[in-house]
């Protein structure tokens, strides 16, 4: 029993170490599958770490090329930018450095433009004393000059076997002379039929030149009719006459002399007919165009003409070609009325001295007269007689005016005719005249020829034979040598300042241009440094994320999952 007992009890420790056994192993077996999970799950876990090691060193790779590809361009580019920076820094100290040069340069230009504006005021006083002596010259020459101009024979005359009774070889002495009868003529000038509008105008300048000074200056054409009057004064588009002419060298001197004076210039084309006056720009549409006055005491002895103020050379023909056309249609009612009539251009010249603020008015008459003829025939009647009648009383007023002007009398009868009246501003004592004695060279029109010859040597005698003040010469060229020579070292200094001041401004344009370079090159120097700087930090940022993971996968890797 004992033994029963005994094994019994041994049993039911055995069983109770069996149960103590199976509840230790199924403790383990638990400690087991959940030691098996978590090595899946670090085993999962480590592949994935590796992974993404990977990726990020691949990407760290990457980051790097590209990061380090940037720095080496940015650093080329700050290499060049440095290079850059320091040419123009030294351009810019150069621009620096010459400043006391510029100022030097200043300082010699504000010399010259004094020693400009003493030679300025010398220049004046030697122009006034240059006008004196031109007008003294014109004087000796006489006041009022003849030039004589002879058209050549036209188709109708040379088809009709007509011959040249003019001999033009001592032309250039101003010498005309007659072939039957043998006689000559002299004249201040004499043209021949081959002289065209550029030799006639030539001649004629200096006349116009003195408008500008403040003379009055009267020009006027005259000889029978067909001899070729309105073709000098007014000429045709293709060759312009005196009327143009004048006006184009009156605009041409304006441009010249804008330093140092202003003109203003206008202009009235008037008809005299039949002792009538016809204002021949009241109606045109051209002077619409233009700025108008109305002709006042002081510029006409006509108030109330049409002035109208001119701009230009263009302006100029246009109004000269209205006129022009005012002229002829007035001539449709009327026998040939140009011939028949007297066409003044009257130019008004307003000159301001800028220098001085003088200010002078001169006025300049062209002057188209009506054809000259002899005693009227005794056939002709009526209105053509009163035509004549009134022609050789206008034509025998002038003529008296002229002599009358010659010989210094106290009375000028201007007022005998319109045309004396209208011309009395610019046919006076301190004015000038010249005068076109128009001639044709056909044995037909050899007994007007002959008498206009005469008429025009009588004027010129009467005129010469006054005892005018004779100049001496040499004085006048010495002068006129120095005029041109200080005219010379005016200008040379002129254009000297001129190029200075043109040195100066293109200098500091430079240096304004260089200065914004270098700081324009600065801001971009700086903005180039920073992001070179912001570069180099998100670097390090970067390469110590990557440093990190290779730091924690090593330790990983040296634990392991075995372990
Ligand atoms: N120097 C010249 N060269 C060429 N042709 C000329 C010259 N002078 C005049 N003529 C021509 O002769 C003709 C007559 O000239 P123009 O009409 O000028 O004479 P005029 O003296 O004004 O005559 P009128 O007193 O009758 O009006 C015109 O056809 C003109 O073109």
């Amino acid at each position: 029993m004992d033994k029963i007992n005994k094994m019994d009890t041994q049993y039911e420790l055995l069983n109770k170490k069996i149960h103590q056994d199976c509840r230790s192993l199924s403790a383990t077996m638990e400690q087991l599958q959940a030691m098996d999970i978590a090595f899946d799950h670090f085993k999962l876990k480590f592949l994935t770490n590796d992974q993404t090691v990977g990726s990020i060193s691949s990407r760290y790779e990457v980051d790097k090329k590209k990061w380090t590809e940037a720095i080496s361009n940015l650093q080329e580019k700050v290499k060049l930018m440095k290079s850059d920076y320091c040419q123009l820094s030294l351009e810019a100290h150069e621009c620096v450095d010459s400043i006391p040069e510029l100022n030097k340069m200043v300082f010699a230009i504000q010399e010259l433009v004094k020693q400009c504006e003493d030679l300025k005021v010398k220049y004046n006083e030697e122009m006034k004393e240059r006008k004196k002596l031109f007008n003294e010259l014109q004087e000796s020459k006489g006041n009022i000059r003849v030039f004589c101009r002879c058209r050549p024979l036209n188709k109708d005359e040379i088809s009709a076997g007509c011959t040249t009774v003019l001999d033009f070889g001592a032309a250039k002495d101003g010498i005309l002379t007659t072939i039957m009868p043998k006689k000559q003529f002299r004249f201040d000038r004499v043209y021949t039929p081959k002289d065209d509008q550029v030799d006639v105008f030539a001649d004629a300048s200096s006349m116009v030149t003195s408008v500008l000074d403040g003379y009055n200056v009267c020009i006027f054409a005259y000889g029978p009719t067909g001899a070729g009057k309105t073709f000098t004064m007014e000429g045709t588009e293709l060759n312009r006459g005196v009327n143009y002419r004048t006006l184009e060298l009156l605009f041409d001197l304006r441009k010249k002399r804008s330093d140092t004076f202003s003109y203003d210039i206008s202009v009235s084309v008037l008809e005299v007919y039949n002792e009538q006056i016809r204002d021949l720009l009241a109606t045109s549409s051209t002077t619409k165009r233009l700025e108008i006055r109305q002709g006042s005491k002081g510029s006409h002895h006509v108030p109330g003409v049409v002035e109208a103020k001119l701009e230009n050379v263009k302006e100029a023909w246009d109004v000269l070609q209205a006129g022009s056309k005012a002229r002829a249609v007035g001539s449709n009612n009327v026998n040939k009325h140009s011939s028949r009539s007297h066409c003044i251009l009257c130019i008004m010249v307003m000159a301001k001295n800028l220098l001085n603020g003088e200010c002078t008015k001169s006025k300049l008459c062209l002057v188209d007269l009506a054809a000259s003829e002899r005693l009227p025939k005794t056939d002709v009647q009526g209105e053509r007689l009163k035509e004549t009648q009134n022609i050789n009383l206008s034509l025998s007023a002038l003529g008296t005016v002229i002599s009358a002007l010659a010989a210094k009398s106290r009375h000028i009868p201007y007022r005998n005719s319109k045309l004396t009246h209208l011309l009395e501003d610019s046919l006076g004592d301190d004015s000038k005249a010249l005068m076109f004695l128009q001639i044709s060279p056909s044995d037909k029109d050899l007994d007007e020829t002959l008498s206009s010859l005469n008429f025009a040597t009588r004027v010129r005698g009467v005129v010469l034979g006054s005892g005018k003040m004779q100049v001496d010469t040499s004085e006048l060229q010495k002068t006129k040598a120095m005029l041109e020579e200080l005219e010379g070292q005016i200008e040379l200094k002129t254009s000297m300042q001129n190029q200075s001041e043109k040195q100066i401004s293109q200098l500091s344009e430079k240096l304004k241009i260089k200065e914004e370079t270098c700081r324009k090159q600065e801001e971009k120097m700086k903005e180039l440094e920073k992001k070179l700087k912001s570069a180099g930090t998100e670097l390090s940022y970067a390469s110590s994320a990557v440093e990190g993971t290779r730091v924690a996968k090593k330790g990983h890797s040296r634990s392991g999952p075995g372990a």
